[in-house]
């Protein structure tokens, strides 16, 4: 679905950011991108999705590679919801910001209704819909954001630290929607410093260092390599370390820890 092939970018030439960047991502697949500040995360986001060009390389997405396809093109395959994505509301009632893109890909009547009501269910906003997105509270805002980029139902996502800043409620509904996508058979990209938030989500986690691909594991494994984590530079995800620490197997989901847990129990 998503293939990028030795890529290199620099901001200033002869200093690249991001060095030699080879990794694909599989329909269905959730992958986390993770890494210190600075690491080139929001860089290679820009990559993939057409706003900056590879120095080097190629970047393919759903067949078309970034480099001869225009960006308001590729959005229809890689849909990217941005940081602090609420910023970039500019329709005056939710259900217009749903319909936006949908509208774009030319869908009309019944059709545009019904992907409207699925988005609006699928982000809890359904009593919402005539509401003006800024008199709506910081998570139902992002929600609308995140809806406004479903409703494309593009084949790849990205999400860029969707979760931050989300209310308990928003980031479970976010956690169904990322399933959802995923069950749909849609590949999910998140770039990502909550390392819970990634051990729960994520079936592979490419670790970026000094802009080098230093890692590219299955989540388990990743978490799991103590040398590795320290070197790209996150934390260990408080699941793993509890479980660790009462000398469980290693888990990544609070259900897994509760399962080892009472396994023990019975033993
Ligand atoms: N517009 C720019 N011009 C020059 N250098 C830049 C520019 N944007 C980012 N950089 C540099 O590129 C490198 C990668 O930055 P990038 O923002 O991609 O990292 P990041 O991993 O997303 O960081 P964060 O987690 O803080 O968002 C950093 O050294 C950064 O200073």
């Amino acid at each position: 679905m998503l293939s990028v092939d030795d890529v290199t970018f620099s901001y200033v030439a002869g200093a690249p950011v991001l060095a030699d960047i080879d990794f694909k991502v599989a329909s269905g697949e959730v992958v986390a991108i993770v890494g210190r500040n600075g690491a080139g995360k929001s860089t290679l986001l820009r990559l993939l999705n057409g706003l900056f060009q590879p120095e080097s390389g190629a970047i393919i997405v759903a067949g078309n590679a970034t480099s001869d396809t225009p960006v308001h093109i590729l959005a229809r395959s890689i849909g990217t919801v941005f940081q602090a994505p609420e910023q970039q509301i500019f329709n005056p009632r939710v259900r217009d910001e749903i319909a936006f893109g949908p509208k774009q890909l030319g869908l009309t009547g019944a059709t545009l209704e019904a992907r409207i009501a699925e988005v609006l269910e699928r982000i809890g906003l359904a009593s919402e819909a005539d509401a003006h997105p800024l008199d709506l509270d910081q998570s139902a805002r992002r929600m609308v954001a995140i809806g406004s980029v479903l409703a494309m139902q593009p084949p790849i996502l990205l999400l860029d630290e969707a979760q931050r800043g989300l209310d308990k409620t928003a980031i479970t509904r976010l956690s169904t929607i990322i399933e959802t996508e995923k069950a749909r058979g849609t590949a999910v990209i998140l770039v990502c410093h909550d390392m819970d938030f990634v051990a729960r989500q994520a079936d592979r986690v490419l670790g970026l260092a000094r802009g080098r691909l230093a890692a590219n594991l299955p989540t388990k494994a990743f978490f799991t390599d103590k040398a590795l984590t320290a070197s790209i530079g996150v934390e260990v995800p408080d699941v793993l370390a509890l479980s660790e620490a009462l000398a469980l197997p290693p888990t990544l989901t609070p259900a897994a820890f509760a399962d080892a847990y009472m396994a023990r129990e019975r033993t």
